[in-house]
Order: C-alpha cells, then structure tokens, then sequence
C-alpha cells in the first residue's frame, strides 16, 4: 500500500498502557505450550475486511534465533499479517500461538508485554520528545514497579528508572545514534529516525521483533547497514521478522523467507529456493524494477 521511497511523517501515539511483563515470558495461566523451537505460529490465518480476503488459510512459523523475512507485491497482505500478529486487526479465523499459546484477542500493549515488538511502514515517533525518551518510552513496558512506588519515588522505583536509562542509552549506542540522545525525535534525520524506532521497539524487552519495511527510502548504502544492523539485532538474542520490498536485502539476511499473493502463501523457503521459484518469480513479473531486483 506505500510506496518504497515514501517517508512517511512523524505521527504522534499515545503511549500504551503499562503493567508488569511476565517474568519470564511464560504462559500465566495453565495454558498447555506447544511447539518445540518454534516461537510463532500462525495457523490457517484467515482475515477478512468485508468483501476482501487481505489472508486467506495462511499457515508458517518463526524459529527462535532465525530473521524470517515475509515478502510479496504490493496488497500482498504482509501488513495484514503483522497487525494481525500484534493485536491490531483481529483474525476472521484461525490461530496465533506465540511461545505456545494463543494472543488472538489480546490488545496490543498486553501483546508487547508477552514480548513481541514492531515498527511500522510508516514512521511512529513522540516527534516532541527527545530521542532517549522515546527509547524510555519502550523500557517503561518493563517497569514492575506500580504507581505508589513512582508516586514516592521508592528506591525500587528509582532503581528502575536508572536501569531504564542505562538500557536505552546502551540501546541508542547499539543502533549507533547515542550522539542524538537529547535531539528532539522530530529534527533526527530520517535514517535515525528509522534507527530510533527499532531501539524503542528493542527496549520494550521482545523475543520476537516484527521490522516492517525498515530500509524503505534509504539508499543502497544505508540498506547494506541496515542489514548489518539487523544480522546484530538477532545476535544479541532477538527473533526478527521482516517485511521487506528490497529484493536483494532480503535475499541477503534472512534465514527463510514466506511468500504471500493475494493473500496466499505461495512459497516458503531458504532465500535461494525462493530465488527460484517459479511461482515467486510470476508473482514480481511486473512489478517495478526496484521491488524486482
Ligand atoms: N484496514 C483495512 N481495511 C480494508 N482493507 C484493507 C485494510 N488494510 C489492508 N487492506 C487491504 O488488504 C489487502 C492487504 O493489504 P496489506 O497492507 O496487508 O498488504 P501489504 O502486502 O502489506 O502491501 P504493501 O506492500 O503495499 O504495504 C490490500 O488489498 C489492502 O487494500
């Protein structure tokens, strides 16, 4: 639905609402867990608006450790796909299972609580806070601390605080804009902006990260870092999946990649079995030479 060089405003969003992660990220509740190293599942995914089927019966999983890369042309349904996966739309039919059970009907901000972040096409920033700020905005999702301790500001609390400090300075320094810490969000170049929101995302504590067109508009050379940066993300423990248009980054650093058209999964595979699948390669025949290559 965008296009690839568009560079979307600063949109300003409430922040969600915050209350204790779980621990451990393990299913409250007697849930029965299921799948072995498979951290999500989406089974027979189905999602309607009205008339339009935007997915239909799409099934795949994401491995723990792995960048599974989500493609297809535009209207695809991939973002369909991630907004079902964080709460946003909610499945016509079928299941997600994230570390074994079921976030169908849970809200977005209890979804970032269990441990799946994102990012979207279009950037979304507090364009009047500073860069540090909106990391801390993220880290706040970790907080056990309830409002009294804040309101008195318990030693618990402060404790928090400084550890959410140190964790979003120590992700800025990651994502490599720690220079910018006190920029305004809103005067970052669009290329921090775009690091920015993967630290913000990175500090609400994931085990899944959903990266939704991260390189779009930037040039080859900033892509060939992004990918750097995203083969870093994973390595310091994070599961990625990413949508992308850019044939050659996404070739480049996934693991596997899932085709949709139409809605439909068309193939799933290593990058090089989906290079040539013919399928695949039907799919991106006339579709820009950019989304092609
Ligand atoms: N909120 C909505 N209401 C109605 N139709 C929608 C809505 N969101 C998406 N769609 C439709 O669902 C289909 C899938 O859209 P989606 O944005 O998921 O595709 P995509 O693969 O992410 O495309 P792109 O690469 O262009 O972003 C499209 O036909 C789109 O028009």
């Amino acid at each position: 639905m965008t296009d690839e060089t568009e560079r979307g405003p600063l949109v300003s969003e409430q922040p969600e609402p915050t209350t204790p992660a779980h621990p451990s990220g393990a299913a409250a509740g007697t849930e029965t867990v299921r799948g072995g190293t498979s951290i999500l599942q989406i089974e027979n995914l189905t999602l309607k608006f009205g008339g339009l089927t935007a997915l239909d019966d799409v099934s795949f999983e994401i491995r723990e450790g792995e960048i599974l890369g989500l493609i297809g042309p535009n209207g695809a349904g991939k973002t369909t796909c991630f907004n079902a996966v964080t709460g946003v739309y909610r499945p016509t039919s079928g299941d997600i299972l994230f570390e074994g059970r079921s976030i169908v009907g849970r809200k977005k901000h209890q979804i970032t609580q269990l441990g799946i972040a994102r990012t979207f096409q279009n950037i979304r920033l507090f364009p009047a806070m500073t860069a540090l700020e909106n990391v801390l905005v993220g880290a706040d999702a970790q907080h056990r601390t309830g409002m009294l301790s804040a309101l008195f500001r318990l030693p618990r609390h402060r404790r928090e605080e400084e550890q959410g400090h140190a964790l979003a300075m120590d992700l800025l320094r990651f994502m490599g804009i720690h220079r910018k810490a006190d920029e305004l969000a809103a005067n970052l170049s669009y290329g921090d902006q775009r690091r920015l929101e993967i630290a913000r995302a990175m500090a609400t504590g994931p085990r899944l990260i959903c990266l939704d067109e991260p390189a779009a508009g930037f040039n080859p050379a900033e892509k060939v870092e992004l990918m750097e940066l995203i083969r870093k993300v994973r390595d310091r423990g994070f599961t990625v999946l990413l949508i992308e248009h850019d044939m050659k980054l996404v070739m480049g650093v996934t693991d596997r990649i899932v085709v949709l058209e139409f809605g439909r999964k068309i193939a799933e595979g290593a990058p090089a079995e989906i290079r040539d699948n013919p399928a695949v390669i039907a799919a991106y025949l006339g579709v820009d030479e950019e989304d092609a290559s």
